[in-house]
């Protein structure tokens, strides 16, 4: 070592200033089209149904069915039903979207900066990332806006944010909250949605529906096959916490709890499920064969709740509040009323901010 060379040329500077940057928080939910137009409907549907997540097929097989036939056909006949959908501000999912983000923005305070984007089409999760690299986040945590785990939703969500971010030069830490379906925010508030309803009108029975996935989708994520659509999906624990069953039957006990409904006054059901011509089974029991049944049962005032949405969007808004009401109705059903979705509830900005801040 020199002994006349300056302090500064061999020992690093000190850095008055601490590394630490801002958390970035990014939120995603699955995406909506541009516009209802069958054009905008079309691109949406084909970045969607060509995701391997969602349509676990060869990808030989996946793009000629889908992309070639499944997509064109369905295309205008989505369109129509997005064209109910829409408002003054567009599209439900990406508004309440947008203004959650702003409302957690709001909370977390200059500590963090919250992102938004879309799985398909816009804003996209490049964009939103894209953000969050600009403003030199220390790390990233990640929360895609479904309650419970589904390959399909959740794991597409993280491969995606995985991708982009893996082709970065510096990767920076990120975390995930890959499943809340038990988080005791996002039950509080559904559990207040609904007793707001139950102030307005008696109800002789409550239906939680969530969104169906094939069957398959179930099984292969089961761990050391331990699920086997049976009682097993009752019990909620670490050998099934991914088990997207056992995690709706979660929910539905903790808001039967928090609803003070005994077993026998709700019924779990599944919607959605894509017609193909696999015939696939979808979890059951369907949500339309079991509205349909309710009146003969002796269920006129029915209230229903679509659990696995945060935000309302077109399986909640038009399938839950319009479609099934009139099936309900002319299965002779009497009153039928869906319960809105989190959107920007202040108990549900406050369990977003909670679940981010314990993470
Ligand atoms: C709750 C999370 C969701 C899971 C799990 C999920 C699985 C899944 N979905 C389809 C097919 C379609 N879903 C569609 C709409 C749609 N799906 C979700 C969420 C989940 N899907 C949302 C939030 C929405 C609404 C978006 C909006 O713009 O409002 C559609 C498009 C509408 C239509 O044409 O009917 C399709 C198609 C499959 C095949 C699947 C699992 C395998
Ligand atoms: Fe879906
Ligand atoms: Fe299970």
């Amino acid at each position: 070592m020199n002994p006349t060379a300056p302090a500064s040329a061999t020992a690093p500077t000190k850095n008055p200033a601490s590394t630490q940057g801002r958390i970035g928080v990014l939120l995603v939910n699955l995406g909506t089209p541009d516009s209802p137009n069958t054009s905008d409907v079309r691109r949406y549907l084909n970045e969607f149904l060509t995701d391997a997540r969602v349509i676990d097929m060869p990808a030989a097989m996946r793009y000629p069915l889908f992309k070639g036939l499944v997509v064109p056909l369905r295309a205008p006949k989505s369109a129509k039903i997005y064209r109910q959908l829409w408002d003054e501000r567009g599209s439900p999912l990406l508004y309440h979207g947008l203004d959650l983000k702003k409302l957690v923005q709001e909370k977390l305070g200059k500590d963090y900066l919250v992102a938004f984007g879309m799985r398909y089409q816009n804003p996209s999760i490049e964009s939103a990332l894209e953000e969050l690299r600009e403003a030199a986040v220390e790390r990233i945590i990640v929360l895609p806006l479904f309650p419970q785990y589904a390959a399909a939703s959740t794991g597409s969500v993280q491969e995606k944010v995985m991708d982009i971010v893996s082709r970065w030069w510096v990767v920076p830490s990120i975390s995930f909250i890959s499943t809340f379906a038990d988080d005791p925010g996002f039950i509080a508030t559904f559990a207040a949605l609904g007793k707001a309803e139950m102030d307005k009108h008696d109800y002789d029975h409550v239906v939680f529906s969530y969104h169906g996935i094939p069957e398959r989708h179930v099984l292969k994520g089961s761990h050391k096959g331990y699920c086997k659509l049976g009682s097993c999906c009752n019990h909620y624990n670490k050998n099934n916490r991914y088990c997207y069953r056992a995690q709706c039957f979660a929910t539905s006990r903790l808001l039967a709890e928090a609803l003070g409904l005994r077993d026998d006054q709700y019924t779990v059901c599944f919607q959605s499920r894509l017609q193909s011509r696999l015939r696939d089974p979808w979890l059951q029991p369907y949500a339309d064969e079991v509205l349909k049944e309710m009146p003969a049962k002796g269920y006129k005032n029915v209230l229903a709740f679509s659990p696995a949405f945060v935000a309302d969007c077109l399986e909640t808004t038009i399938e839950v509040g319009e479609e099934f009401k009139e099936m309900f109705e002319e299965a002779g059903g009497g009153h039928w009323q869906l319960v809105p979705s989190c959107n920007t509830h202040p108990i549900w900005v406050d369990a977003v901010v909670d679940m981010v801040k314990r993470n």
